[in-house]
């Protein structure tokens, strides 16, 4: 099976990095690349660690220059895709790496991204529970947001076993790649460098409902969140605190257990052993989540630390697994586990 794949937004983030993992995969084979201002200049200039790629040029994004292919990944800020999609037909799997598709409530949507809802495709992070399912054979795939990735897969399992309380917090601690490439005043080198700086501080960050949207699915109730996202001065990575209160009963012992039951399948997502903490760096360039679970005795409170590269398992990762599924293809095809280090 020779899959062909045009990769809209090759020269940002998320394009460099789909594009390290697409040319690892054996059944892909890369078609055009598309970005807006860097058309007609080599890919080289923009993604200088795709060497294969490197003397390929840049085409204008359009319904033309994305036609002909059998996958199409949309790594454009948020707006674009609905526009794109719509003229690529139903036969082509589209998969948007931005938030256009992935609230399913037309008003939570107006409230957080302004504009019309451009509606509501299948979400694309399989380890929650009935995703995988609705994956399976699909034309549209809406990739999550990187940091619900990290605090959906952290809480599920608890939600699932009904063991904590719909009343979440998420502290988020992230790297700048999370920002994109563009030009952005507190991402200077000389703000970020020795530095760590909440930002859309009370709730007022719009992946919040996002959050809301997976942890009730799997509660069958409303949860509320409280999200804070942290900047820190590391390229890659999201490392997730998220607490939520105890139900009755509910100890260490069953919180393992239903995080065990709910990942010991899964390929990407490793429950560590009792005493080991996840790390960024230890998922850097991999599409591997890591996770620990401790009991606050004093608060009442189950306490889940993730560890996920935002650009893999946030983005590009998360997109190629999607990918995997909706063709049929094995999961874990061209999508790497073993990291790098130091
Ligand atoms: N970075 C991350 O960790 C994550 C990103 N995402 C999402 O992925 C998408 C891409 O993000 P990221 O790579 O970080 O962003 P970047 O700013 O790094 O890259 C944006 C890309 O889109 C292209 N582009 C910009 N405007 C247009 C346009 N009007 N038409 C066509 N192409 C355009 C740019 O091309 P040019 O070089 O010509 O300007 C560039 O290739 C966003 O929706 C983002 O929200 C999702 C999860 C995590
Ligand atoms: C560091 C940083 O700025 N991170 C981004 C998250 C990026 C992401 O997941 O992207 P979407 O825009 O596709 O939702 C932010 O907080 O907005």
């Amino acid at each position: 099976m020779t899959v062909k794949v045009a990769v809209a937004g090759a020269t940002g983030y998320a394009g460099g990095e789909l594009l390290r993992l697409l040319l690892a995969h054996p059944e892909i084979e890369i078609g055009a690349l598309t970005a807006a201002s860097s058309a007609g200049s080599p890919l080289g200039q923009h993604q200088p660690h795709v060497a294969p790629l490197a003397e390929r040029i840049v085409a204008e994004t359009s319904p033309e220059t994305l036609a002909g292919h059998d996958v199409v990944f949309l790594a454009l800020p948020h707006g674009h895709s609905a526009e794109i999609a719509a003229k690529l037909g139903p036969d082509v799997l589209v998969v948007d790496l931005g938030a256009d598709h992935r609230l399913a409530d037309a008003s939570d949507w107006q409230r957080w991204y302004g504009g019309d809802h451009a509606g509501t495709w299948p979400y694309g992070l399989p380890e929650l529970p009935g995703a995988r399912e609705k994956l399976r054979g699909a034309a549209r795939i809406a990739v999550p947001g990187c940091f619900p990735t990290g605090g959906s897969l952290a809480l599920a399992p608890a939600f699932a076993e009904r063991l904590v309380r719909p009343d979440v917090t998420v502290v988020a601690v992230t790297g700048t790649s999370g920002a994109g490439k563009s030009l952005k005043p507190h991402l200077l080198g000389s703000e970020v460098m020795g530095s760590a700086s909440a930002y859309g501080v009370g709730g007022a960050h719009r992946h919040t409902p996002e959050f809301a949207q997976n942890l009730g699915l799997v509660a069958g109730e409303r949860v509320t969140v409280s999200f804070t996202p942290v900047l820190a001065p590391m390229p890659r990575g999201i490392l997730t605190t998220a607490s939520a209160p105890l139900r009755p009963g509910a100890d260490l012992a069953s919180v393992r257990a239903a995080y065990e039951k709910a990942y010991d399948a899964e390929p990407f997502v490793r429950l560590l052993p009792e005493g080991s903490w996840p790390t960024t760096a230890a998922t850097v360039g991999s599409n591997n989540v890591q996770l620990q679970v401790a009991i606050d005795e004093g608060a009442g409170r189950l306490v889940v630390v993730a560890a996920i590269d935002n650009l893999t398992k946030g983005t590009a990762g998360g997109a190629v697994q999607s990918m995997n599924i909706a063709l049929g293809l094995p999961e874990t095809t061209g999508l790497p586990t073993v990291g790098v280090a130091p």
